[in-house]
C-alpha cells in the first residue's frame, strides 16, 4: 500500500506508454484533487485517450504506476478498477440496446448493490423502490424521463451518451472519467450536459474530462492539464492555461479561448 496524499485521489506517476516504436506517453505525472473537475486537453493524437485507457486498466503502461486513494491500480483488471469506484463514459456509448431506458439506468445499480449482474435482476423490479426512484431522478436530470420505456437502442447518439452518463452516475463512483462527453451533441444538448455535470459537482464527485470543445472545458474545469505529443506541457487554473504561450503554440495558432 502506498501512502495516500491528502486531497489527491488519483496520481498517474511517471507513466510511459509505447506502441511498438511509437512513444504515446512520456514522463506523465498527473495528480487529481478530490472533488474537483480536472480537464485534459490537447491536439489530436496527443495521447489523451491513451492516458485514460491506462488509468482505467484497458492498457498497461510500459512503465510507471497509477495510484487511486493509496491503492496501486496498475495490473488490475478494468472491472476491479471499476469496483474501486472509478467509472468512465466512453466516446461510443456502451448501453444495453434491447433494454428500456429505465432498465439501462437501473442495471448498474443492481450491480452496485449485488457486486455483479444477475440474470434475474428485473424479476423483483417493483420492490426495488429506491433504485427505481434514483434512476427516475437521474432520467429527470438528463431529460429522458418522458422516454423511460423506450428501447435504448432506438435513441439518438446524443441521448445514448446522456443515458450512459446516468448509468455511470447511478454507480455513485468516487471518480468519473469522461471522454469527450458532448461530442456529436447539439449546442442545446451540450448545455444540458454541462448543467448536469455542474450538478454532480455540487455532490462532490471528482471528474476527469477529456474534451475538445473549449466552451465545455472552461464551463466546467477547476484545473486543466495540456497534453502535447505525449507529454504534459502545462497544468494550471483555466485562466493560467488560457494565457500560457506554450499552450497556444501547441495548438499551432488554434484558439483556447
Ligand atoms: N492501440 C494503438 N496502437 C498503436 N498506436 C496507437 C494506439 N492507440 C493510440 N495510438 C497512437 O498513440 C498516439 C496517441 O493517440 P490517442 O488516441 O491517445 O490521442 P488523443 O489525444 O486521444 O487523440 P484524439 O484527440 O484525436 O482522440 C497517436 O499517435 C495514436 O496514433
Amino acid at each position: 500500500m502506498i501512502q495516500a496524499v491528502p486531497n489527491i485521489i488519483l496520481h498517474a506517476a511517471d507513466i510511459q506508454k509505447n506502441f511498438g516504436g511509437l512513444r504515446a506517453l512520456s514522463d506523465i505525472d498527473l495528480q487529481i484533487e478530490e472533488g474537483k473537475t480536472h480537464a485534459i486537453i490537447g491536439p489530436n493524437g496527443a495521447g489523451k485517450s491513451t492516458l485514460l485507457n491506462v488509468i482505467i486498466g484497458r492498457l498497461p503502461p510500459s512503465s510507471g504506476a497509477v495510484i487511486f486513494d493509496g491503492a496501486v491500480l496498475t495490473g488490475k483488471a478494468p472491472h476491479e478498477i471499476n469496483q474501486l469506484g472509478i467509472s468512465r463514459v466512453f466516446q461510443t456509448p456502451e448501453i444495453f440496446p434491447d433494454l428500456s431506458v429505465l432498465q439501462n439506468v437501473m442495471a448498474p445499480a443492481f450491480a452496485r448493490r449485488d457486486g455483479a449482474f444477475k440474470a434475474n435482476m428485473f424479476r423483483s423490479v417493483d420492490s426495488e423502490v429506491e433504485i427505481r426512484d434514483e434512476a427516475l431522478s437521474l432520467l429527470e436530470d438528463i431529460g429522458l424521463v418522458d422516454r423511460l420505456d423506450h428501447t435504448a437502442g432506438a435513441l439518438s447518439r446524443g441521448d445514448k451518451r446522456r443515458l450512459e452518463l446516468a448509468m455511470c452516475l447511478i454507480q455513485r463512483p468516487r471518480l468519473l472519467l469522461l471522454d469527450e462527453p458532448t461530442a456529436g451533441m447539439s449546442r442545446h444538448d451540450t448545455n444540458t450536459t454541462i448543467d448536469l455535470l455542474k450538478k454532480i459537482k455540487s455532490r462532490g464527485m471528482t471528474k476527469v474530462i477529456i474534451e475538445h470543445d473549449m466552451h465545455v472545458v472552461f464551463s466546467l474545469a477547476d484545473k486543466i492539464s495540456v497534453l502535447a505529443q505525449g507529454r504534459i506541457i502545462a497544468t494550471g487554473l483555466p485562466q493560467e492555461i488560457k494565457e500560457d504561450p506554450r499552450v497556444k503554440e501547441a495548438y499551432l495558432g488554434g484558439s483556447v479561448e
